[in-house]
C-alpha cells in the first residue's frame, strides 16, 4: 500500500469533508459526540470488529460520550487508501450511530 501524496492525496481528502489533514503526521482526525457512553462505545465495538475484518486499525481516544479517532498506515509511513476506505465505513457508521462532529 503506497502512501498518498500529491493529486492523488487532494482526491482522497476531497471525499472525506469531514475529516482533517495532520500534515506532520500524514494522517487524517475525526472527532465524534454521541448521545452518551452506552453509544460511544458501541459505536467504537463496531468499528473495532471493522477494522480487525481489515487488519487495517485506527488510534483513538474515548472520554465518556466522545471519540476522537485518527487514521494512517503505519507501514506505509502515511496515508493511504486503506484509511480513505476505513474513514468513510467510519462515516457511515456515525451516521446510523447517531454520531454528531465534536
Ligand atoms: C503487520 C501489520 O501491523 C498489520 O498488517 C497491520 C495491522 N493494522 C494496521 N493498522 C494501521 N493503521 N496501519 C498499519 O500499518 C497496520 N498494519
Amino acid at each position: 500500500m503506497t502512501k498518498l501524496e500529491g493529486a492523488s492525496l487532494s482526491a482522497a481528502l476531497a471525499q472525506l469533508p469531514a475529516w482533517a489533514f495532520d500534515a506532520q503526521r500524514h494522517a487524517i482526525h475525526r472527532a465524534l459526540r454521541f448521545a452518551d457512553f452506552n453509544a460511544a462505545f458501541g459505536f467504537m465495538t463496531r468499528v473495532a470488529l471493522e477494522a480487525e475484518r481489515r487488519n487495517h486499525h485506527p488510534e483513538w481516544r474515548n472520554v465518556y460520550h466522545r471519540v476522537s479517532i485518527t487514521l494512517t498506515t503505519h507501514d506505509a509511513g502515511g496515508l493511504t487508501l486503506r484509511d480513505v476506505d476505513l474513514a468513510r465505513w467510519i462515516d457511515a457508521a456515525a451516521l446510523t450511530a447517531g454520531g454528531e462532529p465534536d
